[in-house]
């Protein structure tokens, strides 16, 4: 089995777009991010400061807002509304999950289409169901080049995704069905799972069940990418990632990210690939 680096391809990735924004630089654009937090969760915090750090090593520029917990939400609102119409913002981020008493999809219906670097805008989600262009979602972009590294010819294959969630089951679905493999989309509730993963030539793991892939749901020769990250407390008392998928018994598996160091970096590599994307086609 290889295990496929994301960490390289994202690094990769990320040369590429630092060179675009230099590109941009040169005509008089600066490449700007803004990325909306509200309240503090621990991993947020760690995501946010991920998501800060990648954009200045790229030389996007980066707006963070950080706003209490108790924010209300017209006033969300009224800042999304605001970063919409400021010319140094090419794209908006808000740090999913949101508290509970702000509606997550009138947030996300708000940020401009043009701006919207997550690709969660309805308009969005209907370009890449119609397969007409429009800004793609992060992680499910970020599954897709990690197939790249291994797949040539997506052409017939059998892919199962497990998960349903708008943010990555329902996307990655649609990319894989783009590319003419039959997809299976399964989930937590699906009967017979086992028995369906293994008919899969590539497997999507998106449930966020730490390590309910088992090395013999997996048909010999298969592709795993590995949605899944859990973070859990040890034993000793420090955390680790946990992927859904049991890495250390895909030997017979083609390829397969691990977890840390597959998804996750591709997840950040592609929202400054989308930001820079979304700088460039405001210009046309
Ligand atoms: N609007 C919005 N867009 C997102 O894209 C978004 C979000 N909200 N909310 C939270 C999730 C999660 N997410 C990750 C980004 C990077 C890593 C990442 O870099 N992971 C490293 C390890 C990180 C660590 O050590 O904690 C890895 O897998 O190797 C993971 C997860 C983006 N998300």
């Amino acid at each position: 089995m290889t295990p496929i680096d994301g960490r390289a391809i994202a690094r990769t990735l990320s040369d590429t777009t630092a060179a675009e924004v230099a590109a941009l630089a040169e005509i008089g654009v600066r490449v700007g991010l803004a990325v909306v937090l509200l309240g503090s969760n621990p991993a947020s915090e760690v995501y946010v400061a991920r998501k800060v750090a990648e954009s200045a090593r790229v030389g996007i520029v980066s707006f963070e807002h950080r706003l209490p917990a108790a924010t209300d939400e017209a006033a969300l609102l009224a800042l999304i509304d605001a970063l919409n119409r400021d010319p140094a913002v090419h794209g908006i981020l808000v740090q999913l999950p949101l508290p509970e008493h702000v509606e997550a999809s009138r947030v996300l219906d708000t940020i401009a289409p043009g701006k919207d670097v997550d690709g969660f805008h309805p308009v969005n989600v209907g370009r890449l169901s119609t397969g007409t262009g429009g800004l793609v979602p992060c992680t499910p972009l970020g599954c897709m080049l990690l197939l790249d590294s291994v797949i040539e010819d997506y052409r017939g294959l059998a892919a199962v995704v497990i998960g349903k969630s708008n943010i990555v089951g329902k996307p990655v679905a649609m990319l894989l069905l783009e590319r003419e493999c039959t997809v299976t989309v399964t989930h937590i509730a699906t009967r017979g799972l086992s028995e369906i993963v293994r008919t899969a030539d590539i497997v999507v793991a998106a449930a966020g069940a730490p390590r309910l892939v088992q090395g013999d749901w997996i048909k010999p020769g298969a592709v795993v990418i590995d949605v899944g990250i859990t973070r859990i407390r040890a034993g000793d008392g420090r955390t680790r990632l946990v992927g859904d998928v049991a890495f250390e018994q895909l030997g017979h598996a083609r390829a397969a990210t691990p977890v840390p160091g597959g998804v996750g970096p591709m997840t950040i590599a592609c929202l400054l690939a989308n930001t820079v994307r979304a700088a460039t086609l405001a210009r046309q």
